[in-house]
């Protein structure tokens, strides 16, 4: 994009003007990020919630920024010449020049949204993965992954990445000839726009369950936020919801745009029979065309014939028939840290498995679902995350109660808190007097847990899922994963039962 285009599409926005390299230079890219940029980039400022990108206007300039948008006048440095264009606001602009400058439109590509607490990333990938299978060119934004195809692009920080990421993957996308995106948008995503000019043909919903009250305050406004991502919909774009989760009188769309799906048989598809051990899942879906489809699945429980149902809808909307959809259910492993089984427990006897779980509504959908399953023990470690909704901690305490038969406290991310004091707030809801323990080294707790097993038993560690620093205050890092932790800790039990 020429600095003369930049100039003529903020023409309505630009309270003050001062340029003056040669407007017909071609710029590179749009950076919100000083750290990010590079020679003949435009940086452009804006206020964040931790920093604001007007102090770091200095730092762009030295890596090369060619000029600045920004929209706060008092923070104009005076002790430097500065190229610069001063507009209302600043958020409101950086979606439309990205894509703009990338050459991108939302119509490029067949666009899914999935939207919800629980569950996105398991819907995503799924979608994801069928789409491939199926010979589809597609693009990923999962918390775990973004994946261009089957390459692995990157690990985001965020579940959504910010406009300049999502522009950037949509810029490489489009080169792969890319015809499917699916992405998972968490309501700070919605709120803070960075969805902005994406139009999604087909929007999901999972559930809609406590999560982020430090964020969003109330019920309502995290519920609001979540329900205006419909705004986004293409114009023949469609709803998919999980009736048995959220009421459809919630939605301000036309019901006929709305597909639905739960074991209510009101629901267009039906979800029934499950039948499932801790390796696999049986259970049948009722269609709107009246066929039974059966599913097999290696991932399981409840929760999981609810993201399959809802991939299938997603896929079966896209064109593909449910005989390639079901195959390529098969053969999808799960993703990382969601119910993952360790397959070296097995030979002691008991299981153990790494569950994302770290919602009130998740954990009890997990727990609930391995006490059906399980013929021993409920063992579960976990703890609660730091700089986030408070409120939850106790709830997940009087979940873990209800289903499990050992229960190890123990620290998760505490981030800025001080983790004896989150670990106090989760106690305040555990009701057990007995088999409850307070390890707070997460380590210890892993391996005091599997040391408690015995045949049948099952170790559910909880909360952290695939991720792989443990977060303390003041930004400090811990290398720690559970599933490597775990599988240290089963390896030597093994060991020192040989002896
Ligand atoms: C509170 C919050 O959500 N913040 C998000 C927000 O940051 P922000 O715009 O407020 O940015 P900021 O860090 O204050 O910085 C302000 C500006 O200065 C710039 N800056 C900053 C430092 C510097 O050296 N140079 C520089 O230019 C920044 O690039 C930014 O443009 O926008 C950023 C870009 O999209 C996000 O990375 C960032 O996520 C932070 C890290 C975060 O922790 N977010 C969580 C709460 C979140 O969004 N979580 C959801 C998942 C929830 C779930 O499903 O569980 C998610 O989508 O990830
Ligand atoms: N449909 C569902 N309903 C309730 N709980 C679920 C559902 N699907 C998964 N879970 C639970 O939530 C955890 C996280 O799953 P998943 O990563 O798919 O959700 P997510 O919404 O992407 O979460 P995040 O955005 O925090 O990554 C799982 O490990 C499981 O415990």
């Amino acid at each position: 994009m020429k600095i003369s285009e930049i100039l003529d599409f903020l023409k309505d926005e630009i309270i003050e003007t001062r340029i003056e390299v040669d407007t017909d230079l071609e710029i590179k890219n749009f950076k919100d990020n000083s750290e990010l940029v590079e020679k003949n980039d435009v940086f452009i400022a804006v206020k964040g919630f931790k920093v604001d990108g007007h102090d770091f206007i200095h730092s762009a300039l030295s890596r090369g920024a060619v000029f600045v948008i920004l929209d706060n006048p008092e923070k104009i440095p005076e002790d430097l010449s500065l190229d610069y264009v001063l507009i209302k606001n600043t958020r409101k602009v950086i979606a439309e020049l990205a894509y703009k400058n990338k050459h991108i439109s939302p119509k490029d590509f067949k666009m899914f949204a999935v939207t919800g607490t629980n569950g996105k990333s398991t819907v995503a990938t799924l979608v994801h993965h069928i789409l491939q299978e199926s010979g589809k060119k597609s693009t990923l934004f999962s918390t775990v992954e973004i994946m261009i195809k089957d390459q692995v692009i990157e690990e985001p920080y965020n579940t959504t990445p910010s406009v300049i990421k999502i522009s950037e993957i949509l810029e490489k996308s489009k080169l792969e000839n890319v015809e499917f995106v699916n992405m998972e948008v968490s309501s700070h995503a919605i709120h803070q726009k960075r969805v902005e000019k994406l139009e999604y043909d087909l929007i999901s919903y999972t559930n809609i369950t406590r999560d982020h009250l430090d964020y969003h305050h109330t019920f309502k406004e995290y519920m609001d936020t979540k329900l205006s991502l419909t705004n986004y919909l293409k114009k023949n774009g469609k709803v998919i919801v999980n009736i048995d989760e959220i009421e459809l009188d919630n939605f301000h769309v036309d019901k006929n745009k709305i597909i639905t799906y739960g074991f209510d048989d009101k629901a267009d598809y039906t979800i029934k029979s499950i039948n499932q051990s801790i390796y696999q899942m049986n259970f049948k879906i009722d269609t709107p065309e009246g066929e039974e489809l059966s599913i097999y699945s290696s991932i399981i429980g409840k929760f999981n014939a609810y993201n399959i149902t809802n991939a299938l809808i997603v896929c079966k909307e896209y064109g593909l028939s449910y005989d390639q959809i079901k195959h390529s259910i098969i053969t999808f492993k799960g993703v990382r840290g969601r119910f993952e089984l360790i397959p070296s427990s097995k030979a002691l006897g008991f299981s153990v498995v790494i569950d994302f779980a770290h919602t009130p509504d998740a954990l009890d959908k997990v727990l609930s679902n391995a006490k059906e399953i399980v013929k021993g023990r409920i063992i579960l470690v976990f703890g609660a995350g730091g700089n986030a909704d408070v409120g939850k901690r106790k709830i997940m305490g009087e979940v873990a109660s209800k289903y499990s038969d050992i229960i190890v406290l123990t620290t998760d991310d505490p981030k800025d808190e001080d983790p004896e004091k989150i670990i106090e707030q989760v106690k305040d809801g555990i009701t057990k007097e007995r088999n409850f323990i307070v390890i707070p080294e997460r380590k210890t707790a892993i391996n005091a847990a599997i040391n408690f097993a015995n045949r049948d038993d099952l170790v559910i560690i909880a909360g952290r899922g695939h991720e792989k620093f443990q977060l303390f205050s003041n930004g400090k890092q811990i290398k720690f994963n559970d599933f490597e932790i775990a599988s240290e800790c089963i390896d030597s039990l093994r060991r020192s039962m040989k002896k």
